[in-house]
């Protein structure tokens, strides 16, 4: 039989219609498996493909034995109901996920490998979700793409007025965020158009545009391919619109059930609709036995349908239940078909080998580039204007670490002043609320001669008697008390003049009895400290008054000047070096461990990926845009805990600078990690901030990690955080330099956790790459 009448409906030109009607309608060629020659033919050759999701135990299959076959030239409408696995096709299709069996050639190579150009600039791709950035403007969406799919800028200028144009866009310079859905959508296809690919991938380009736009849509697509060199593949859910492709593919449950033109589909099945053709075959593949749930066609459009567990079918001979004459025949490109007398029965192949063969390295100038210049541009621009852009993430980046800072200066290490001690003095009177005495070499009112050195911390509350006082400090009220009975400085003058022959009882009633609250350490071993330096202080100067040798006032021990720090050393000098990395460093698990993330959530990461950038470049690009901030956020720590808050620094400030930029990178390595690891941004900041105490807590930052069990002590020198903060100590109160294991430990710890953070990352992305 031959039809030669086109359809009214049909863009298609004549010649080419009564081309495919003719290889469409020609007498059935006999099954075989095509050859690798054959395949490599075809712009896109699918073959015994299977694939599932899950575990190997509760599999979801998605394809079971699915074949396809996608001539050059063409328009290939792939139709079926949501869910019966078309998206997951696609990906295999594009290289972003693989096949558990089976095998797929899309132009000429197998997706994926090299210089297959796919994934790669040779496939322009318009995933289902919008996948753009919301912070760019359509022309920087533009840009962006352009310079990945390595477009000059002239070019990617040009392309992008026609683009304005054709699709009706608004301005260039509005934000992707701020158009309606239908205009985003349109934006999203203008960049699968961006670089006039030879194989146009488009999942679902007409959900949400107008009639009007959609018919010009398909105009498009039925110009760009008449050529020959450009092909299509598009799932729609409007099944009549798929009139306008040469090929359709009926997809259910995980497989083809026709892949035919709609004109031999209607014709076949004497139908007036496709909805009518689908409904049609999805009851026959029901009454063959197939799992097949109901189906839902209405409204010329395929609605949600639920699929049942399916078996994997065993290898056929290409399929047989696949309604058309598809593999051998009528999806044979152009090329196949003039070389087809040439074929040896075999399979092989003598005159077009050639162009075939070199087909595949079409890209092979590649090959050996690692990258190109444009992308990374593109990557490391894009990487900056996002944050540029977004507020909140600059407030983050610049003025967190800033407040971090000076809140640490101003809360942490500082004396507690002001703290109420209760004082019962039954050895002198006040006079008028107050303890007088005679700063002579008086021997009269000792007591308040003492007081008088207990004041730099404490703020002294006259009680009349020891209980109340004891009372005040048990209700809270007072962090102490301290008594003197009423013979205190006739006591201790005794003691004084009587040394070793004074009484015991003259020892005792020379006391000063103190009752402290030590439920707050810091405060109990301050005061206990100032209660007994002031004693010093006390004796001293009275001695001195009398012209005695004030030594005889001190115990005799004398510390000298301190080898490293001062003598009143500050908590701020030694907990200072952690909290400079920690902060920078957990700053970067932040910033980036959610980047990616989001990314990848939106589309955005697939959509680089299939426009032919590896994850080596996304890393590579966030590495470079990361340090560009590590320096910032380094320059700004430093300047306000060293020239603001006054932290101490004895050593090179290159070194400090240095480490601290490392350990920056370090945690911008480790926030790779959290992203490649974690499917959902929720997860990922449960884990930052798990990981965030048991790393405080574990690096001596706040405490010296000689205080921890021997065990913890070395699961604590394993961490990132701890040779780093022991080497910054050393250099910043020591001044050591880095010649000293202590120092560049902390340097090589640095550098070793970010090539195991790097490594991670790339083997979890090529993991789940594949
Ligand atoms: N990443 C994934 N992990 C697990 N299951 C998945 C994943 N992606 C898709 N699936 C499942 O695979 C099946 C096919 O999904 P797919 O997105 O390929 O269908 P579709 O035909 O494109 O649907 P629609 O037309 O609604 O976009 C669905 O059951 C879906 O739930």
């Amino acid at each position: 039989m031959l039809i030669t009448e086109t359809s009214p409906s049909s863009p298609m030109g004549d010649e080419k219609e009564s081309k495919m009607s003719q290889i469409q309608f020609s007498p059935p060629f006999e099954k075989q498996e095509s050859t690798a020659w054959q395949k490599r033919q075809q712009a896109v050759c699918v073959r015994h493909a299977f694939k599932h999701y899950g575990s190997k135990k509760r599999p979801n299959h998605v394809l079971s034995n699915l074949n396809m076959t996608v001539s050059k030239g063409t328009i290939y409408g792939l139709l079926g109901a949501s869910g019966c696995g078309k998206t997951t096709l696609l990906s295999c299709i594009v290289g972003r996920r693989s096949l558990n069996s089976g095998e797929i050639w899309v132009l000429g190579g197998k997706p994926g490998t090299k210089g297959s150009g796919v994934p790669g600039k040779r496939v322009g791709y318009m995933p289902q979700e919008i996948a753009l950035y919301g912070e760019f403007t359509i022309k920087e969406t533009m840009m962006y793409f352009g310079w990945i799919f390595g477009m000059e800028t002239r070019e990617i200028a040009e392309r992008l007025r026609f683009l304005l144009d054709f699709l009706d866009l608004p301005s260039e310079n509005r934000m992707v965020k701020n158009l309606s859905g239908g205009q985003q959508r349109r934006v999203s296809f203008a960049v699968a158009l961006m670089h006039d690919p030879e194989l146009l991938i488009l999942d679902e380009p007409t959900v949400g545009v107008d009639p009007l736009l959609r018919q010009s849509i398909w105009m498009h697509l039925v110009r760009i391919t008449s050529s020959g060199d450009k092909t299509v593949i598009i799932t729609t859910h409007y099944i009549e619109e798929a009139r306008q492709a040469h090929c359709i593919g009926l997809m259910r449950s995980g497989k083809l059930l026709a892949e035919e033109s709609p004109q031999a589909l209607l014709t076949m099945y004497s139908c007036i609709s496709l909805e009518d053709v689908f409904l049609k075959l999805s009851r026959k593949q029901a009454g063959q036995g197939n799992n097949v749930v109901e189906l839902n066609v209405s409204g010329g459009s395929l609605g949600l349908n639920k699929m049942s567990k399916r078996e994997e079918a065993p290898y056929a001979a290409e399929d047989e239940h696949v309604v058309g004459l598809n593999f051998q025949a009528i999806n044979q490109s152009k090329e196949v078909l003039i070389v087809e007398n040439g074929v040896g029965s075999n399979g092989d192949l003598p005159g077009k080998m050639t162009e075939a063969v070199t087909n595949e390295c079409k890209d092979c100038g590649d090959c050996f580039n690692l990258t190109s210049r444009g992308k990374i541009k593109a990557l490391i621009q894009k990487n900056f204007l996002r944050m540029w852009r977004n507020i909140g993430v600059m407030l983050f980046i610049f003025v967190l670490p800033v407040m971090q800072v000076i809140l640490f200066c101003l809360a942490i290490g500082r004396d507690p002043t002001a703290l109420k001690l209760a004082i019962v003095n039954e050895d002198a009177r006040l006079i008028d609320g107050e303890c007088r005495f005679n700063s002579s070499c008086s021997m009269k009112n000792l007591s308040c001669r003492y007081l008088s050195f207990l004041t730099e911390h404490t703020h002294q509350i006259q009680y009349a008697n020891l209980s109340a006082a004891q009372r005040a400090v048990r209700e809270g009220d007072a962090w102490g008390v301290l008594y003197f009975n009423e013979n205190y400085t006739d006591s201790l003058v005794a003691r004084l003049a009587l040394a070793d022959t004074a009484d015991e009882e003259t020892v005792h009633l020379s006391d000063i009895q103190v009752w402290l609250d030590m439920s707050n350490q810091q405060i109990g071993l301050m005061l206990n400290r100032d209660i007994q330096y002031a004693y010093r202080d006390f004796a001293q100067d009275l001695l001195e008054v009398c012209k005695y040798n004030p030594k005889l006032g001190d115990i005799p021990i004398e510390f000298l000047d301190p080898i490293y720090g001062n003598k009143d050393p500050s908590f701020t000098d030694f907990v200072a070096p952690g909290v400079i990395l920690t902060i920078v460093f957990f700053l970067a698990v932040a910033l980036t461990s959610s980047a990616l993330i989001v990314e990848r959530m939106e589309g955005l990461l697939d959509r680089s990926w299939v426009a032919g950038v590896s994850p080596g470049e996304i890393l590579f690009s966030h590495v470079v845009t990361q340090f560009v901030v590590m320096c910032g956020q380094t320059a700004l720590v430093l300047i306000f805990m060293i020239l603001v808050f006054g932290v101490e620094n004895n050593g090179n400030i290159v070194y400090v600078i240095m480490l601290t930029i490392m350990q920056g990178l370090c945690g911008m390595c480790f926030g790779f990690v959290i992203s490649a690891a974690c499917e959902l941004e929720r997860n990922a900041i449960q884990l930052a901030l798990g990981s965030f105490y048991p790393t405080l807590l574990l690096s001596g930052v706040i405490w010296p990690i000689e205080g921890m069990p021997l065990v913890l002590r070395y699961v604590s020198l394993c961490l990132p955080l701890t040779l780093a903060t022991n080497s910054l100590r050393s250099i910043l109160t020591r001044g050591w330099p880095f010649t000293d294991p202590d120092v560049y430990m902390g340097f090589v710890a640095t550098l070793v956790w970010i090539a195991v953070f790097l490594t991670l990352t790339l083997t979890i992305l090529k993991v789940k790459k594949n």
